[in-house]
C-alpha cells in the first residue's frame, strides 16, 4: 500500500511510520501540505478539520493508496487552555476515520501568549530556551516532564485511527 503522510514534522512522520508498519505493508512520502486551518488552531473542531484536510490534501497530491492527517491545537475548558490533537486517516475511496490524542493544560504563562495571537511551537521554544520544541518533546513532553512526548502522544492518535480502520475491514 502507497501511504502519504500530509507533514514533514517528525513527531508526526515517525509515529505515523512507527505504528502503520506493524499492521499494514506500507511505502511511505512525505508531504508538507496545508492544514486550510489557522496555524495556530483554537478549538477541538478546527483541529479536527486541520488533521482531516492534510490527509484529503495528502491523498490528491500523491495519488497514493491512503493518506495521514495530524494536526495540534489548543481547545479551552471553562476558562483554561489545553493543548488539543487530532489524527485522520483518508482512503482512495473516500472513507475517513478520525481520532483524538490526549489534551494537557497549558500554564496560564503559556495559554496569555497564545490568547494573544503567538503559535504554541516558538511561545513553547522561548518558554523552554530550546529549539524546534514542536518536533521532539512538544509541549505535552514538557509539562509532563518527558514522560509522554509529542511522538508517543500522535503513536496513541494513529493507533486509534488505524484500529478503526482495521475494524471496518474485518471479515468475522
Ligand atoms: O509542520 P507541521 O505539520 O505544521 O507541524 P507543527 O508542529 O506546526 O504542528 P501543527 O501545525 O499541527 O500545530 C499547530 C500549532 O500548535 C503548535 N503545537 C501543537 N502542539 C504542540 C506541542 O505539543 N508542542 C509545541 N507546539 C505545539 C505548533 O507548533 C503549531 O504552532
Ligand atoms: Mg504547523
Amino acid at each position: 500500500m502507497r501511504i502519504a503522510i500530509g507533514s514533514k514534522n517528525k513527531a508526526k512522520t515517525e509515529a505515523v511510520i512507527s505504528v502503520v508498519q506493524q499492521f499494514i505493508d506500507a511505502e511511505f512520502e512525505l508531504r508538507a501540505v496545508p492544514s486550510g486551518v489557522s496555524d495556530q488552531p483554537l478549538s477541538d473542531k478546527e483541529t479536527r478539520t486541520g488533521a482531516i484536510n492534510r490527509a484529503l490534501n495528502a491523498i490528491k497530491e500523491s495519488g497514493a493508496d491512503a493518506a495521514f492527517g495530524l494536526e495540534g491545537g489548543v481547545s479551552e475548558i471553562d476558562g483554561e487552555l489545553f493543548v488539543c490533537n487530532w489524527g485522520a486517516m483518508a482512503l482512495a475511496n473516500g472513507e475517513i476515520y478520525t481520532a483524538a490524542g490526549a489534551q494537557i493544560l497549558l500554564p496560564e504563562e503559556v495559554a496569555a501568549e497564545v490568547r494573544n495571537g503567538r503559535e504554541l511551537g516558538p511561545v513553547m521554544d522561548d518558554y523552554t530556551n530550546r529549539k524546534d520544541i514542536r518536533s521532539h518533546d512538544g509541549a505535552v513532553g514538557v509539562f509532563t516532564n518527558g514522560l509522554i512526548n509529542r511522538k508517543t502522544m500522535f503513536e496513541h492518535v494513529i493507533l486509534l485511527v488505524v484500529g478503526q480502520y482495521l475494524y471496518s475491514k474485518r471479515t468475522n
